[in-house]
């Protein structure tokens, strides 16, 4: 597999990669506009944040996989890598213990005003008199928006320091996700604008899609109580920027921020922000995941997709239908011999039917093989029949999917 890394990743990764019989070369420096220009030859392409856009999928002759080494898939266009057949994989949960430590560094940064008081010491200022005015934490409360990996770390940190914590219900949370809020004492409010309403401090873990796009815009900080505190290690449009700089002039708001929506892709450059050099918010420059531990962590989740990819499997994909799995599985048993699966797929073709996932595993010795092929359509007594008679099978059968019970691939 020749694998370009088009991203400052850990050494380790490109090792572990080349333990693994993998072509790599790493080329950090290379920008989104670089990439359509670059990416011929390369079946997979591993990034953090440098963007992925349509251009390049376009451009792309053999690319067939492209792993985001970190959680947010957002600076990738994964519409466009899906019309070119392109999987797109993300490694979650590995640098979440990152993000939520600087998500509570954040924090105790906001309430105690630190890299103020740091500042003017550095300057030769002792000032007692102002900087020993924070309100503290203990008996806040803590409003979390997107209790995923990141948001039940934050959850778990802030327990420890007293903090009363609640989020948002939301349908379709999963009764493992349900029992760990419960067991957190994570109470839940039957809104947004009710979490705004009764929370000192609002933190943000949200994915970056349409559905999150400005989540805290200026109804939402007109909401929050004054003085409370919005963190935001999540992406910039997340939030309206501008409302959350008049807010923040108004002195209603405190902010504590690691992301923005123009920060550069880059890791250094000349760049001002009128939130991030604003005295009402502590900024960092987009460096929730960038621990040694996180990005050992990555590195290591990115060899094991990779491999994973190579055997056939499509692990952590965001791009593929999950709706999509087919209406009926069939499974067919056959001697492994040359033609069959052709043979098999013909008949299907005849019928009408539209293959949505297939695989075929070879059975111990090599002489029989089951394939398990999964339809979209009605599977007919005559097909089945037709395919059990299709020479070399040895067996047919046929399982009606309900929705939502199709094999996942
Ligand atoms: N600052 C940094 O360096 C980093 C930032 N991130 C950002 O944090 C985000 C979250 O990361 P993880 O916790 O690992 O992802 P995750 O997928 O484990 O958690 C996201 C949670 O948000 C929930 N969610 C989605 N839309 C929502 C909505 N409209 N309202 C309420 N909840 C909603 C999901 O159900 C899920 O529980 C990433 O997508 C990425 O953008 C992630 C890693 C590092
Ligand atoms: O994992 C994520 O979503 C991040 O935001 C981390 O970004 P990075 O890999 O540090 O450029």
């Amino acid at each position: 597999m020749r694998i370009l890394l088009a991203d400052k990743l850990p050494e380790q990764t490109v090792q572990d990669l080349e333990d693994h019989g993998h072509e790599c070369v790493s080329e950090p420096g290379l920008k989104a506009d670089d990439l359509p220009g670059r990416i011929g030859g390369f079946d997979v392409l591993v990034v953090r944040s440098t963007k992925v856009p349509r251009p390049v999928f376009e451009a792309a002759d053999r690319l067939a996989l492209v792993v985001r080494a970190g959680a947010g898939t957002n600076t990738i266009d994964t519409d466009a890598a899906a019309e070119r057949a392109v999987l797109v994989s993300n490694v979650p949960g590995r640098n979440a213990a990152a993000v939520a430590e600087l998500t509570l560094g954040l924090l105790l940064a906001v309430d105690r005003r630190i890299p103020d008081n740091v500042a003017d010491l550095r300057e030769g200022r002792w000032d007692k008199t102002t900087y020993g005015k924070a309100e503290g934490l203990l008996g806040s409360t803590l409003g979390i928006v997107g209790l995923g990996s990141i948001g039940f770390l934050v959850a778990e940190r802030a327990a420890a320091f007293g903090i009363r914590l609640q989020s948002v219900a939301r349908e379709g949370r999963s009764a493992a996700s349900l029992a760990r809020a419960e067991e957190l004492g994570i109470t839940m409010c039957d809104s947004l604008e009710e979490l705004a309403a009764t929370s000192d401090i609002v933190s943000l873990h949200v994915p970056s899609n349409a559905g999150t796009k400005h989540l805290v815009d200026e109804a939402f900080l007109a909401r929050m109580r004054r003085g409370a505190i919005l963190l935001n290690t999540s992406r910039g449009d997340v939030v309206d920027e501008d409302a959350l700089l008049a807010a923040l002039d108004e002195g209603r708001v405190r902010a504590g921020l690691d992301v923005f929506e123009d920060e550069p892709g880059s890791g250094r450059a000349e760049w001002s922000s009128p939130l991030a050099q604003h005295p009402a918010v502590v900024a960092t420059h987009h460096i929730g995941a960038s621990t040694t531990q996180a990005q050992m962590a990555i590195a290591r989740g990115v060899t094991e997709i990779v491999d994973a990819f190579t055997a056939g499997e499509a692990r952590h994909c965001v791009n593929l239908d999950p709706d999509r799995l087919g209406s009926h599985a069939i499974k067919v048993r056959h001697l492994d011999r040359v033609g069959v699966l052709a043979r098999v797929l013909d008949r299907l073709s005849n019928a009408g039917l539209n293959v949505q996932h297939m695989t075929n595993r070879v059975f111990r010795g090599g002489e029989a093989a089951v394939a398990s092929i999964d339809v979209e359509g009605d599977v007919s007594a005559e097909l089945l029949d037709s395919l059990a008679r299709t020479p070399h099978v040895l067996g047919v059968a046929v399982v009606t999917m309900d929705d939502g019970a199709g094999t996942s691939p």
